[in-house]
């Protein structure tokens, strides 16, 4: 528990023709807890559900003592009388009102007077570095400013949590970087719950202290976002991060993997022979070599074919197709000097130290 502020504890289901969500977790007060999944995972579906504008099959949400909905209670409190704080994608600002009373439109539909709504506003939009627009209506706002008027707004009303959906996707990369800075500061300084939907792996990286990730409405992994990183649960994640994933199970010291091949990984012994794990193993952990190395250190060594190379912004990602296949990166100067192309026979040699297999999640 933070000062008076409490979680936000859900447990939602949610039916829709083909699609199903199923979440159950919690939002600690100052915790910001990220929801990361690729298109039609549900992630907005989750956040429409909690703001009560999503009709639930079956669950309980409930925020600092208080029931918002509970199914079998028949309980639904409407949107307007929950006290979030909400950020939607596109920021739905009111076009007719000025900045000034589009964030203190959430403390006079509280019932606070004009008057008082107006100066919590107009703190808002100083502490957001808008104040020299209070007058101006949103329709001419570049959309960095807009961002930072709907976060003024979900914020002026001291929610008891705040959602925020994907709050940086409509913004141009380098207003991005800028608002981003300010939204890691505003939610440090935020004392409830707070929810951010991302399918940006460095912003659930740098805007949240632990990640939910979601696929097809079902969670596939939790942790911080340091842990999920390391240790991806699903192809999906392991994409995002950059790693080379496998399944596989343990016999005798080395990892069976499913879909051919063997790899040696040292720190296996959280695992049980004969136990099915997860192998990640970083691209640039891998060395490539186009003779097979007469004498080499590397406790995994094995054979493929490139199959394409990508240049990165420091160094080239090979992709080579084998048993285990893999992304490889290696710097320009090693490139060249191997000669590599599509179709180019190589080896590849990991040492165990630089693998890690781990339960499945
Ligand atoms: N109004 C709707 N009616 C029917 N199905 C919908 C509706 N809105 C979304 N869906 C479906 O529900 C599923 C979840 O959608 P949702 O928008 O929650 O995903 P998301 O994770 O937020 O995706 P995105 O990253 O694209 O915003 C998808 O299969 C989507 O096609």
């Amino acid at each position: 528990m933070s000062g008076d502020y409490a979680a936000l504890d859900f447990d939602v289901s949610v039916e829709r023709e083909e699609f199903r969500l199923d979440v159950c977790d919690q939002a600690r007060p100052g915790e910001v807890l990220g929801v990361l999944g690729p298109n039609g995972a549900g992630k907005t579906t989750l956040l429409r559900a909690l703001a009560g504008l999503q009709p639930l099959r079956r669950g309980r949400i409930e925020l600092d003592g208080m029931v918002l909905t509970d199914v079998a209670a028949g309980i639904q409190i409407p949107p307007e009388r929950r006290e979030l704080g909400v950020v939607f994608q596109n920021y739905r600002l009111f076009p007719h009102l000025s900045l000034l009373d589009n964030v203190g439109f959430g403390l006079r539909s509280r019932g606070i007077s004009r008057s008082e709504s107006r100066l919590e506003a107009a703190n808002w939009l100083r502490r957001l570095d808008l104040a020299e627009y209070s007058e101006r209506r949103p329709g001419r706002l570049s959309g960095g400013q807009a961002q930072r008027v709907a976060l003024a707004r979900a914020l002026a009303c001291r929610p008891r949590a705040l959602l925020l959906d994907e709050p940086l996707a409509a913004l141009d990369a380098r207003t991005r970087l800028s608002v981003r800075a300010e939204l890691v500061r505003q939610l440090r300084a935020f004392p409830a719950p707070a929810l951010l939907i991302t399918h940006d792996p460095l912003e659930a990286m740098v805007l949240t202290d632990r990640l939910l990730v979601l696929e097809s409405g079902r969670v596939v992994q939790t942790g911080t976002p340091a842990e999920i990183a390391r240790r991806p649960a699903t192809n999906y994640i392991a994409r995002l991060v950059g790693l080379n994933l496998y399944r596989g199970r343990l016999e005798r010291g080395a990892v069976r993997l499913a879909g051919g091949g063997a790899l040696v990984a040292a720190a296996g012994h959280e695992l049980a022979s004969g136990a099915n794990c997860l192998v990640a193993v970083r691209p640039s952990a891998i060395t490539l070599h186009t003779e097979r190395p007469a004498a080499s250190s590397a406790r995994n060594l094995w054979s493929g074919t490139v199959r394409g190379l990508e240049p990165l912004l420091d160094r080239i990602r090979v992709e080579v197709a084998g048993e285990p296949g893999a992304l490889v990166d290696i710097t320009a100067a090693a490139a060249a000097e191997l000669q590599l192309s599509d179709g180019t026979p190589v080896w590849l040699s990991a040492k165990a130290t630089d693998i890690d297999a781990y339960p499945e999640p």
